[in-house]
C-alpha cells in the first residue's frame, strides 16, 4: 500500500495536467505483388460485417467509461490495490471489466463468448477485500442502472466476480476472442491524466474491430482541425472495423467523423508520442531515434492507448515504444489501438518491421519494441530505429 500512496501523490502538475487538455492534440503472376488494399478486399475476414459486435463493443466501452469517470472524480486511496507484479489496480479497473463482460454477453446472446482481459478476481475473493468488492458491485449496478436497457438489472457480488473472471480466456489463432484492457494507463488514471478503455475482437487470430474510449482526450486535436466541437470538450470514442476505416465521436454520442493519420512525409515536421512513464519505455532510445530522423518537436508523453487514438487522427505522426529488457507485451495493450491506427491508414510494426501477431495467446511475441507511423515515414523510421538499436547494442 505504500507504493499506492506514492502513486496517488505523484499527481504531477506539469505535463500531466496540461496534457489532459493539450492532447488533444491528433497468385496469378507470383512476381507481381498485390497492393495491400486489394488483398484486404479479397480477404474473407475483411469482407465480413461485424456490425452487431461493433455496436455491442461501443455500448460496453462507453458504459465502462462512465464508471471510470465517476471513480476518477472521487478517487479514494482505498480504491487502489497493488497486484502481485506491484502494478496498481483500482475499483474502476475491476468495475470496467465486469461492465464490459456483462454488456457483451447480454448484447450478443447467440455468440459463444471468449474474453481475454487483464484483470482477474483472485485478490477480490480475499477476506480483507470484501469491502472493496462491495463497492465495485455497487459501482457496476449503478452504472448499469444508468443505461435504460439494463435498469432492472442487479448483479450480486458473486455475479460481478464471475463477470470479471470471464476474462480468463487464452485467446489464440482459432475462432473469435474479445480482448479487453478495462483501464489502460491505470497510472495515468490515478494521476488524473489520460487512460483508455480498450476493447478489440480477434477473428482467426486477426484484430477485426477495435474500440478505444478515452474519457480525458479532447475532441479537438492540437493544431485544431476543423471539427464542430468546443475547445474544452473531453471524451473521445474511436472505433474501427477491418476494411471500414476509423471513426471518432464524442463519448456522449455526437455523429461519428472519419479520421486519418498524418500525411507528413518530412520527419522534421513530425511530432512523436511515447509513454509518460519512463519505466514503460526507454525515453533515451526514442530521443536518439527522433534525433536521427531530424524530428524537431519535443516528445509528447501520454499514458495509454490514447496515443493510438490521437495518432489515428493525425495529432502526431509517430509513436515509439521500447520497453526495458525482459518485458513481455500483452495483447490487450495494443489490439484495439493497432486497428484504430491501421484502419486510419497507419502502420504498426515491431522494431524490425514485422506486423504484430495477436494469435499467440495473451502475450505478443515481438522483436524489441513497437513503432507506429504513416506508410511514407515508415521506411525512414525503420532505418533510424535499426541504427539506434545497433549503436545502443555496441555501447552496452
Ligand atoms: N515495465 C513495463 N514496460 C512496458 N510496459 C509496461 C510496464 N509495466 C506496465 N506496462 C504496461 O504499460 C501499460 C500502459 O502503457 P503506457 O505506458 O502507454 O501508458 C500498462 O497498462 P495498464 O495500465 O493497463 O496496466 C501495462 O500493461
Ligand atoms: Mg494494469
Ligand atoms: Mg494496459
Ligand atoms: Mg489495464
Amino acid at each position: 500500500m505504500g507504493g499506492n500512496s506514492m502513486l496517488l501523490s505523484a499527481s504531477g502538475g506539469g505535463w500531466g495536467c496540461c496534457l489532459t487538455r493539450v492532447l488533444c492534440f491528433s497468385k496469378s503472376n507470383p512476381k507481381t505483388p498485390k497492393p495491400f488494399f486489394s488483398l484486404l478486399r479479397k480477404s474473407p475476414i475483411a469482407s465480413m460485417s461485424y456490425h452487431n459486435e461493433l455496436a455491442a463493443a461501443k455500448k460496453a466501452a462507453s458504459l465502462a467509461a462512465r464508471l471510470c469517470q465517476k471513480v476518477q472524480k472521487a478517487i479514494l486511496q482505498s480504491d487502489v490495490q497493488s497486484k502481485s507484479d506491484k502494478s496498481p489496480v483500482t475499483v474502476a479497473d475491476y468495475g470496467s471489466q465486469a461492465v464490459v463482460s456483462f454488456v457483451l454477453e447480454r448484447e450478443l446472446p447467440s455468440e459463444s463468448f471468449s474474453l481475454v482481459a487483464e484483470e482477474d478476481s483472485g485478490d477480490l475473493r480475499k477476506e480483507e477485500t470484501q469491502e472493496t468488492l462491495h463497492r465495485i458491485t455497487k459501482l457496476v449496478n449503478d452504472t448499469l442502472a444508468s443505461e435504460g436497457t439494463y435498469s432492472a438489472t442487479s448483479l450480486s457480488a458473486e455475479d460481478v466476480l464471475a463477470a470479471i473472471d470471464s476474462g480468463k480466456s487464452e485467446g489464440g489463432p482459432r475462432g473469435r476472442h474479445w480482448v479487453l484492457d478495462p483501464i489502460d494507463g491505470t497510472k495515468g488514471f490515478l494521476r488524473g491524466d489520460q487512460y483508455a478503455i480498450a476493447l478489440a475482437l480477434l477473428d482467426e487470430g486477426k484484430v477485426v474491430l477495435g474500440v478505444l474510449a478515452c474519457p480525458n482526450l479532447s475532441l479537438v486535436p492540437i493544431g485544431g482541425h476543423d471539427l464542430p466541437y468546443s475547445h474544452d470538450k473531453l471524451g473521445c470514442l474511436f472505433f474501427a472495423q477491418v476494411g471500414a476505416g476509423t471513426d471518432v465521436q464524442s463519448l456522449d454520442g455526437s455523429p461519428p467523423i472519419k479520421v486519418h493519420v498524418s500525411d507528413i512525409d518530412n520527419p522534421e515536421e513530425a511530432s512523436f508520442f511515447e509513454s509518460f512513464e519512463a519505466a514503460h519505455s526507454l525515453h533515451d532510445l526514442s530521443s536518439s531515434i527522433a534525433k536521427k530522423l531530424g524530428v524537431k518537436a519535443p516528445p509528447v508523453r501520454i499514458d495509454s492507448q490514447a496515443k493510438y487514438g490521437a495518432l489515428s487522427r493525425g495529432d502526431g505522426a509517430i509513436y515509439l515504444r521500447f520497453p526495458h529488457k525482459g518485458y513481455r507485451e500483452k495483447i490487450w495493450d495494443h489490439a484495439a489501438g493497432s486497428i484504430v491506427v491501421t484502419e486510419a491508414g497507419g502502420v504498426v510494426t515491431d522494431a524490425t518491421g514485422n506486423p504484430l501477431d495477436f494469435s499467440k495467446g495473451r502475450y505478443l511475441d515481438l522483436d524489441t519494441g513497437i513503432i507506429v507511423t504513416n506508410a511514407k515515414l515508415m521506411p525512414l523510421l525503420l532505418k533510424a530505429v535499426r541504427e539506434s538499436l545497433n549503436e545502443r547494442a555496441s555501447s552496452l
